[in-house]
């Protein structure tokens, strides 16, 4: 039971430390800002800003690239780096210019700092930001720390929901921007290629959404199984290697009871997957790419000619968090399953080795952090 303190901050005594990657490819976990001390003598907090305590941060596919590969395209770490974006904890300090946010509420932190002044900011597409600073995405360092200090407008108060599924609310930002832009219908038959989080989080919000027959693709039967488990009414279509794209649309569309799919949500960013889905989709289709992949693929431009498919890509998210919110507080989206795996903040290296070993099963790690505030 949480005591009443004057003085909240004051009750807080672990120092603060993050999760850490570099040029070498090395990762560990070491102090990091803002420190302890500074938290507690109340610097360093701008105006609007509010120091968060993490309780959850959820490890992204991008979290373990960035690691393993040093790189995303053109984002590329060049220095020692704080990953983590996907993360929900308690306020613990506020500037006194902050009137939507007190000290003890709980949020999930919506990772991107914008400039508010461009076009995309002004037009409400702020994923598109020309000066976007996106956490985690090199040079700008994460969350997966025990304290962070964040602008109080991009941390969405989440109530009594869990921490763990207020992490959860980033993902399904991803899949939520995707089924909306998609325009996906009450009994669209759909195909969702790759059942990673993204794609099985996909799968929940399209079923929530009505799309039926559901077909979702994998190379990981493990990973179909999931799938099955989350929505039983799923149809599940392993790819085999060796299997041309042409003959995988056509298992696909037998599996779908030889309905081509209106729409098809691209969740691995594979050239052969996102190939399969431009064979599978109907007339006049939509192929929606979520995943993202090479610089430069090779598509069947006469297919998607001939038969007027639209292919259309989502980057991030904009406005999605109260929305999610609402689905998740309500039930109509249920996304506690997909954590398999939890580990201290202190253990976070461990944590990135079962995430980024497929042999463990794992679909969403989690890391938690003890935050010690009292208020
Ligand atoms: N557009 C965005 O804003 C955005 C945001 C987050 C993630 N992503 C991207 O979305 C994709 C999915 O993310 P995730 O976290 O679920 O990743 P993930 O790697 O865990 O999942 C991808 C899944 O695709 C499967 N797969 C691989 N090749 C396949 C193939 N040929 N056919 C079918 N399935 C295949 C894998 O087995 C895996 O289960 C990644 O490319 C990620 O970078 C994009
Ligand atoms: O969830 C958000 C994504 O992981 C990011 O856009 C990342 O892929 C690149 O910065
Ligand atoms: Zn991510
Ligand atoms: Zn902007």
């Amino acid at each position: 039971m949480a005591t009443v303190t004057e003085n909240p901050v004051a009750s807080l005594s672990k120092p603060n430390i993050g999760v850490f990657t570099d040029p070498a490819h090395k990762l560990w976990v070491a102090e990091s800002g803002p420190s302890l001390e500074s938290i507690k003598a109340g610097e360093g907090l701008k105006e609007g800003e509010v120091t968060v305590g993490i309780k959850s941060t959820g490890i992204c596919g991008s979290d373990i690239h960035f690691w393993h590969a040093g790189r995303i395209g053109p984002m590329v770490v060049t220095d020692n780096h704080i990953l983590g974006h996907e993360s929900a904890g308690v306020v613990v300090a506020a500037h006194p210019s902050v009137t939507n946010l007190k000290v003890g509420d709980r949020v999930a932190i919506e990772p991107d700092l914008i400039c508010h002044k461009c076009e995309y900011c002004l037009t409400g597409r702020y994923n598109g930001c020309i000066n976007m600073r996106f956490l985690s995405t090199p040079p700008v360092d994460g969350l997966l720390r025990r304290y962070v200090t964040h602008p109080a407008m991009w941390c969405h108060k989440i109530g009594s929901m869990s921490f763990e599924n207020g992490a959860l609310l980033e993902p399904l930002s991803v899949a939520l921007a995707g089924v909306e832009r998609a325009g996906l219908r009450l009994g669209d038959p759909t195909l969702i290629c790759g059942a990673g989080p993204i794609g099985l989080i996909t799968l929940l919000c399209a079923a929530a959404a009505g799309a039926e027959p559901i077909v979702i693709t994998d190379i990981d039967q493990g990973r179909l199984d999931y799938a099955k488990e989350l929505i039983p009414r799923v149809r599940t279509y392993k790819v085999e290697r060796g299997v041309g794209v042409e003959d995988a649309a056509s298992h696909i569309v037998s599996l779908a009871g030889d309905v081509q799919p209106a729409i098809a949500l691209e969740c691995t960013g594979v050239e052969s997957s996102v190939n399969s889905a431009i064979y599978s989709v109907k007339f006049g289709g939509k192929v929606f790419v979520i995943g993202v992949g090479k610089p430069e693929m090779q598509l069947p431009f006469m297919r998607l000619s001939t038969q007027e498919i639209d292919l259309q890509f989502q980057y991030r998210y904009a406005n999605t968090w109260p929305r999610a919110i609402r689905l998740i507080e309500s039930g109509v989206v249920q996304l506690e399953k997909l954590v398999t795996h939890r580990f201290d903040l202190e253990d976070a290296v461990r944590a990135f080795e079962t995430a980024a070993d497929p042999k463990t099963g794992a679909i969403k790690v989690q890391i938690q952090s003890e935050v010690d505030v009292q208020w």
